[in-house]
């Protein structure tokens, strides 16, 4: 399937950890669906059946400790490819706004940037997983990292395991803070970099405020 069946809206958000996307992305969806759009929410590593067993392994501490970047950076490939697949096009040919809680540009920074790895390598991985459905939107939440680590301890009180990427070093969080500036500064036309350190209603305006002009854009979109 190639990308002219392509009619909705997809949207990426990406950032370090704790810095808010999964309650922007909540936010958002109830947002739009209330003006009546059609919304599909996902995440990375995930999405699939396939895809979540993928991210079952990465995640966890045992599990993945004997692959370097390279390999990983194949399984997030491996997995994106999956739900580019069988989640995301699906959902743009018939109309809808996708929004998904991370995608490539994770892997430029987590494995890419982090993992010191060759960016030619990156950039050929990117485009066999991706394959052409590269996001319309991508939301760059941008939070020092102590506050996005704390905000991450809070949700895990709220339940949830820390996993192998929130126990590393804040030095390498914030280099990760810059890997997603810079995505953000090399490519406007498709990035938005927001402040994520306001209370969320006020990151929500934000987030409205870059999601609302493509509304409009898209085929129907005025209907709406
Ligand atoms: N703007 C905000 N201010 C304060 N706390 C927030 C804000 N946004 C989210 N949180 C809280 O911080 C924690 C992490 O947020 P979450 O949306 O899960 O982040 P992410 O998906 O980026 O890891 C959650 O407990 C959430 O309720
Ligand atoms: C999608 C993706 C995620 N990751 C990492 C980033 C996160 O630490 C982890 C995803 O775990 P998740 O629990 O979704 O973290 P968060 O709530 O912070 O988004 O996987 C990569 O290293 N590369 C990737 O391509």
């Amino acid at each position: 399937m190639n990308d002219d069946t392509r009619t909705g809206l997809f949207i990426s958000f990406e950032g370090g950890e704790g810095v808010g996307k999964s309650t922007q992305i909540r936010l958002l969806a109830k947002r739009l669906r209330a003006r009546g759009h059609d919304v599909t929410v996902s995440r990375e590593p995930g999405g699939t059946p396939g895809a979540e067993a993928v991210r079952h392994v990465l995640l966890d501490q045992a599990a993945a400790e004997s692959f370097g970047p390279a390999m990983e950076a194949l399984l997030f490939a491996a997995a994106r490819n999956d739900h580019v697949e069988q989640v995301i096009r699906p959902a743009l040919a018939r109309g809808e706004v996708m929004l998904v809680d991370r995608f490539m540009d994770s892997t430029r920074v987590y494995q890419g940037m982090s993992g010191n790895l060759d960016p030619g390598f990156v950039t050929s991985l990117e485009r066999v997983a991706v394959h052409g459905t590269v996001p319309d939107l991508t939301i760059i939440l941008d939070l020092d990292p102590e506050t996005g680590l704390k905000r991450a301890h809070a949700r895990r009180t709220q339940g949830q395991q820390r996993d192998r990427f929130e126990k590393e070093t804040v030095a390498v969080h914030e280099a990760r803070r810059r890997a997603f500036r810079h995505i953000a500064e090399a490519e406007p036309d498709r990035c938005r970099l927001i402040d994520a350190s306001g209370d969320a209603a006020d990151v929500a305006e934000a987030v409205w405020h870059a999601v609302e002009p493509l509304l409009e854009r898209r085929p129907g979109g005025e209907r709406r």
